[in-house]
């Protein structure tokens, strides 16, 4: 997607993308559900996803994606387009040529505090 495309950024794609880029660095083993809160929340400790947990889970999730599409509006941040050139700038911070350390990864900030 270049500068002046002024299609908008579906979360499909970033599903996609996020997907891509997590088995291209053999990264899913570090993205639990517990990992992937914990980078959201960075802080807040949470207890095992149940499967009857899962509409709770989402009714949650949905929140905080509701609040973070709202706050980007109002900030006038395009979130769709700002996510996607995050994950280009991951790729690029994060090439998947390059062998990670299981600490390296651990201790990243993001998906690390476990
Ligand atoms: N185990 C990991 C680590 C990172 N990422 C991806 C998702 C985030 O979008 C981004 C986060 O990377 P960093 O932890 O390096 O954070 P930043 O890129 O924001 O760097 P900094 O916090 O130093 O500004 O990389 C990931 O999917 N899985």
């Amino acid at each position: 997607m270049t500068e002046g495309d002024h299609r908008s950024v579906s979360l499909d794609l970033l599903k996609q993308k996020m997907a891509d880029f997590a088995k291209e660095r053999d990264w899913d083993q570090f993205h639990s559900p517990r990992n992937l809160l914990l980078a959201l929340v960075r802080s807040r400790e949470i207890g095992r996803l149940e499967k009857e947990e899962k509409v709770h889970l989402g009714e949650e999730l949905s929140d905080v994606l509701l609040y973070l599409v709202r706050l980007s509006d109002i900030c006038g941040v395009d979130l769709g387009k700002a996510a996607l050139r995050k994950v280009e700038l991951n790729a690029i911070k994060y090439p998947a040529s390059k062998q990670y350390a299981a600490t390296t990864i651990t201790n990243s900030r993001s998906v690390g505090d476990v």
